[in-house]
């Protein structure tokens, strides 16, 4: 097995295989939890959901091709995914809006396990400030500026309500964050060098009510459109 560094594999990737990349690193710490040292791309495509082909495509793109008759060392391609997607760094949160989904983002445990350090917690209501979430103190929203100075803030998550949601994207710009992953439902105009991420549960909603009406009217399934459903 061979390894490209990050410079070159960040411009040589598709978008495609990155959205993908995280759904094998999660199969593979899977089947790492369950004791498994070694896996055929069959075993791993199955895992992550994904057909072989494709599987195999995407990871000759790290650099990585297994051993014939062996397979894939799961820990060394587990840290070559997760290198690559930049898991083994820390990269430090802030979540703005803690009402009851931010509660829910702050409680949730998997987010250190995979790397990322929820800092801060701010919102906008003072009547929220004398409370801690997960044994982090809820701030003012306008301490954003000094908490991302603090701790190098990378990722801003947003919890707040459509409606603010856009300041609040402003304001994280404006402190130096660059990456912002949004779940109030509405689009975000950043400058250019920003990314954004999405997350609209009524959406996915939508499009599994889609298919169920399709079920409903006895359509087969496309060839294909599993693989597709899990690479977004
Ligand atoms: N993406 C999803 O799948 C999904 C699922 C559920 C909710 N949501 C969205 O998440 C958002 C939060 O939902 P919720 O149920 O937790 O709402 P909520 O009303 O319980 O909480 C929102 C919090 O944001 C705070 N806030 C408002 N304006 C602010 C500002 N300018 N700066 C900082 N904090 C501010 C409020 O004080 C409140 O504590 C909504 O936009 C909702 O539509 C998304």
């Amino acid at each position: 097995m061979t390894a490209r560094t990050s410079a070159e594999t960040a411009r040589d990737i598709p978008e495609a295989t990155v959205a993908r990349l995280p759904v094998y690193l999660r199969a593979l710490t899977g089947l790492s939890e369950a004791g498994t040292r070694t896996c055929s791309s069959e075993d791993l495509a199955t895992a992550a959901g994904v057909n072989s082909a494709k599987l195999r495509k995407d990871l000759s793109y790290l650099g990585s091709y297994g051993t014939r008759g062996v397979g894939y060392d799961v820990e060394y391609l587990r840290y070559q995914i997760a290198r690559e997607i930049g898991v083994t760094q820390d990269w430090p949160v802030v979540i703005v809006g803690i009402g009851n989904l931010g509660h829910a983002l702050a409680n949730f445990s998997g987010f250190r396990s995979r790397g990322f350090r929820v800092v801060a917690l701010l919102d906008a209501d003072p009547s929220r400030h004398a409370e801690q979430v997960a044994g982090i103190d809820v701030r003012p929203f306008d301490d954003l500026d000094a908490i991302v100075r603090e701790h190098a803030v990378a990722i801003g998550v947003i919890s707040t309500p459509a409606h603010a949601a856009q300041d609040v994207a402003d304001a994280m710009v404006a402190a130096g964050i660059r990456s912002i992953l949004n779940f109030a439902p509405t689009v975000l105009a950043v400058p250019e060098g920003v990314d954004v991420r999405k997350v609209d549960l009524s959406i996915e909603l939508q499009i599994l009510a889609y298919h169920e009406s399709r079920k409903a009217l006895g359509d087969q399934p496309e060839p294909g459109r599993q693989e597709q459903e899990v690479r977004s």
